[in-house]
């Protein structure tokens, strides 16, 4: 056989992620729908779940057409929270906090209306999304900070920059 590199175990035997967030502050909860007669249930998020200990300020949802992209961008004061209700996104992050034990790391997390699941995202940390897969995916942002029409916490940098070692496209 010809030589090459073996796969590493990437889920658990009950289909669990074992790649746990690299980046200091990002949490995520996978949620499982629950299957009834006319459709499925899926909850979104609960308080009690304990992922930030954060108010909701506000739901948006935005639309990202197939291959769509949302490029990078990062919050001073607000915290994300995106969960994705129809096609499959990949959200990549990199922390850019000077002062975090993780600095400099990259990190991404595929999820979607098949796997669904809640991705936090602390204000300082770079994050870009791309649509996967051909139909419209539609991304819930449950932040903690309602946006401000006349100063929005929202900067950004191009998606070819240097800064992070990551290419969204
Ligand atoms: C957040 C927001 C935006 N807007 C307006 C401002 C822009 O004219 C337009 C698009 O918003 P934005 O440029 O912020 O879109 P994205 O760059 O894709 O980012 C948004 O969607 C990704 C997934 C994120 O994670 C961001 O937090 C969120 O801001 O909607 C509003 O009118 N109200 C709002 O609450």
């Amino acid at each position: 056989m010809a030589t090459g590199t073996p796969d590493r175990q990437t889920v658990t035997s009950d289909w669990l992620a074992v790649d746990a967030p690299a980046i200091d502050g990002v949490t995520f909860k996978e949620i499982r729908p629950v299957a009834t007669s006319t459709g499925y249930l899926t909850e979104v998020f609960r308080e009690e779940w304990g992922l930030d200990g954060l108010p909701v300020g506000q739901v948006f949802q935005r639309t990202l057409y197939p291959g769509g992209v949302s490029g990078w961008h990062a919050h001073g004061v607000t915290t994300d929270r995106l969960f994705c209700s129809v096609g499959s996104i990949r959200i990549s992050l990199f922390d850019g906090r000077k002062a975090s034990p993780t600095f400099g790391a990259v990190w991404h997390k595929i999820v979607g209306a098949i796997r669904p699941a809640i991705v936090i995202i602390p204000p300082g940390i770079w994050h870009g999304i791309a649509s996967l897969g051909p139909e419209t995916a539609l991304v819930l942002n449950l932040v903690d900070k309602a946006y401000a029409y006349d100063a929005p916490d929202h900067w950004r940098l191009p998606l070819d920059t240097e800064q992070i070692p990551y290419k969204l496209v």
